[in-house]
């Protein structure tokens, strides 16, 4: 038996990479267990150059994301999630706050990538797209993923992270930047790990440096939060805080009910609409 860590993800198989710093596809013993990148297990070598997965170490996180249906996992053990959006084209503010919420479930660090600022005309509209998570103490990063992606290496220091971002953000871009050759090598997995199929989309882990990983986790474009429950949502919004526990009903939906604290806060202009209409959609999926 020896131990690893889950360095790429693609279905059910797995790419392990051992204390030696070997790698080995592996598979699940059971047929429910899944893995994500960046999970620790216990493997058991067999005699093809595979193994077999005999064991999960405890998460110290889980990033997954759901719908009615079922669920999907993102990256294990990650302790800091990356947003990365762009001056162009615009992001959604919903996906965006999906991400933050799901960071906050699970005690992740958020951080925000602002990508392509060398596009200074897009700038100031994109800061003040950005400005509302600003105020409300996310830290967010300005960089040019093209002309400097390694900006963002102090930040990722001590951190397993991982990239999250819509199609078309410079996740890519920046990857590559961060890791030179990082595409070409997650190309080179797939097309062994796909053995011809289509399927494309997996996660894959990138050391940094002895104490920094990195996860790349592809195809981000919708964020299912199905999973959560109403407290942890709530919990999730950060100006929202003050004011939990001040409705008149204890079990207030912040819906219709009367004298709702949120509702007044909105009212007043103390929360922004967008940001309320956003917790508005999570509550009705999570309910
Ligand atoms: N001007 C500018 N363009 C960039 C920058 N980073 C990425 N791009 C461009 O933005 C487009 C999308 O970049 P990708 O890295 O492919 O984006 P992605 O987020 O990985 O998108 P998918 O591959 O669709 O998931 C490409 O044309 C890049 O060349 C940047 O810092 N500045
Ligand atoms: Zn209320």
């Amino acid at each position: 038996m020896s131990r690893g860590l889950v360095v790429a993800a693609h279905g059910r198989q797995y790419v392990v990479e051992c204390a030696d710093g070997a790698t080995r596809l592996c598979f699940p013993r059971g047929k429910k267990s899944e893995l994500a990148c960046g999970d620790r297990v216990e493997i058991a070598a067999t005699g093809d150059g595979q193994g077999v997965v005999e064991k999960i170490a405890e998460r110290t996180s889980l990033l997954y994301r759901s719908n009615e249906f079922r669920q999907k996992l993102i990256a294990a053990n990650v302790t800091q999630i990356v947003v990365v959006v762009a001056t162009e084209p615009s992001f959604s503010d919903e996906l965006v706050t999906r991400c933050l919420v799901a960071a906050a479930s699970q005690d992740i660090r958020p951080l925000i990538v602002l990508n392509k600022c060398d596009l200074e005309e897009r700038l100031p509209a994109a800061r003040e797209a950005l400005a509302i998570y600003r105020r409300l103490g996310y830290p967010i990063v300005e960089l040019s993923a093209r002309e400097c992606g390694k900006a963002l290496l102090p930040w990722l220091h001590g951190h397993t992270s991982v990239l999250v971002g819509q199609s078309g953000m410079g996740k890519s871009t920046l990857l590559n930047a961060l890791v030179p050759g990082a595409n070409a090598a997650t190309r080179e997995i797939s097309a062994a790990l796909d053995s011809g199929k289509h399927t494309t989309t997996h996660a894959r882990l990138y050391h940094l440096d002895e104490s920094s990983d990195l996860i790349d986790s592809p195809g981000l474009q919708e964020f299912g939060l199905h999973h959560l429950d109403l407290g942890t949502l709530e919990a999730a919004f950060p100006e929202f805080q003050p004011l939990l526990g001040h409705c008149r009903f204890r079990d207030c939906r912040h819906d219709r009910e009367p004298d709702c604290a949120l509702r007044a806060a909105l009212e007043r202009g103390e929360i922004e609409p967008r940001r309320f209409a956003c917790y508005r959609t999570l509550h009705a999926e999570v309910a």
